[in-house]
């Protein structure tokens, strides 16, 4: 049990105070770089105009003997990019040899600049409450301003099963992500794919009794659907962010763009991109369509009060479809504040 008066409270002395909402600020890509590798390193400060989110990656990904250059390149970067960009890190898991010094580096030599952990591979609300602990330690020590906040990977079948517990486990928590690939392996999936479909995951149709040979029609399926649901419910009822995760064949856009637009119909406000193709498509697929915003618009203006019920273009529209109109011209409006591009094609 934990004292509910104590959940705004610092975990340490001269720490800040934890935030009471997690910041609303677009992240609809969340851009990885290995920051011990010196070309990809050499665009961070480009991509950073792009991309709604930079993390320098220090986990898997890295090899074992650049660990030390990638927290130093991450040091680094995060004291040289422009201040309006966006930077979060995602250090190694709790288990390894590297994340203690890895937690230690980000937040004492550049805590002021970064605004989230991803911590990978979390197993249950423990490894949220031993970060949380350790986090306030240093940022009282660094004498930080402002939380810097938590965001989890669900990437082993223990994490699935305790996903709104970790999501629950502090006011540090940001959001949560998916990471098929390890999640796949935990599982003892048969992939050996990074997110995606699987050829082999299909629904067929009965055979029809009148011509048994007849070919079938068949229809791929998405294996992600049921850990999305449960994270995105697990995210939204403790009032953090979900978001997808990787999509690792970077040369297939169309199914990227596909899975990218499952997550985002399902309720994810974002995802990873891994290369810079993805940035663009991630910025689409998560950029609410301007057709739909219209509607929205049209369905909020046509029923001021959110009561009663209308029929708008032939389909009903009552208390609840008011309340989606609302999520997709917020969602719309917030992003239009800070892309003119958007905000003409929303008429916002
Ligand atoms: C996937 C890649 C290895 C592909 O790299 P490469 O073969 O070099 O691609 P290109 O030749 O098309 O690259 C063109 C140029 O763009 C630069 N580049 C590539 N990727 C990035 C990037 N992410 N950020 C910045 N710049 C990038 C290349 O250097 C080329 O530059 P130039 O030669 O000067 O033209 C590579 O994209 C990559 O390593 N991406 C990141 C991979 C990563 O972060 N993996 C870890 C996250 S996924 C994961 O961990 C799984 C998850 O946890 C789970 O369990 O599911
Ligand atoms: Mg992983």
């Amino acid at each position: 049990m934990r004292n509910p008066r104590d959940f705004l409270k610092p975990l340490a002395n001269g720490a800040p105070a934890p935030l009471l909402d997690v910041p609303a600020t677009p992240s609809r890509m969340i851009h990885f770089f290995d920051p011990s590798n010196e070309k990809m390193a050499a665009k961070v400060p480009d991509i950073a105009q792009k991309a709604d989110v930079v993390l320098g990656n220090l986990e898997d990904g890295v090899p074992a003997d650049r660990k030390e250059a990638a927290r130093a390149g991450l040091v680094s970067i995060a004291n040289s990019l422009d201040p309006s960009a966006t930077l979060w890190t995602r250090v190694n898991s709790l288990e390894s040899p590297w994340v203690l010094d890895d937690i230690t580096a980000a937040v004492l030599e550049a805590g002021d600049k970064i605004d989230v952990i991803m911590l990978p591979k979390v197993e249950g609300p423990w490894d949220i409450h031993y970060a949380d602990r350790l986090i306030a330690q240093l940022e009282a020590k660094a004498g930080l301003d402002r939380p810097i906040l938590i965001h989890a990977i669900l990437e082993t079948a223990l994490g699935m099963a305790n996903v709104e517990e970790i999501a629950s486990a502090s006011p540090r928590m940001q959001g949560i992500s998916l990471g098929p690939a390890d999640l796949a392996a935990s599982r003892r999936m048969k992939t050996t794919r990074v997110g995606g479909g699987h050829p082999g995951y299909r629904v067929i149709d009965d055979p029809d009794p009148a011509n048994p040979e007849a070919p079938r029609a068949t229809a791929q399926q998405d294996p992600w659907h049921y850990t999305l649901a449960r994270m995105v419910d697990a995210c939204t009822a403790t009032g953090i962010l979900p978001y997808y995760g990787p999509y690792g064949d970077i040369k297939d856009v169309d199914g990227c763009e596909a899975q990218f637009r499952a997550a985002f119909l399902l309720g994810c406000v974002g995802t990873w991109s891994l290369h810079p193709v993805q940035i663009g498509i991630a910025k689409k697929v998560f950029s609410p369509d301007p057709d739909e915003v219209a509607f929205a618009k049209k369905v909020i203006e046509a029923i001021p009060d959110g009561r009663g019920v209308h029929m708008i273009d032939g389909k009903m529209q009552d208390d609840a479809t008011w309340k989606q109109a609302q999520v997709m011209v917020t969602l719309a409006r917030s992003l239009a504040e800070r892309d003119p591009e958007l905000a003409e094609a929303y008429g916002l």
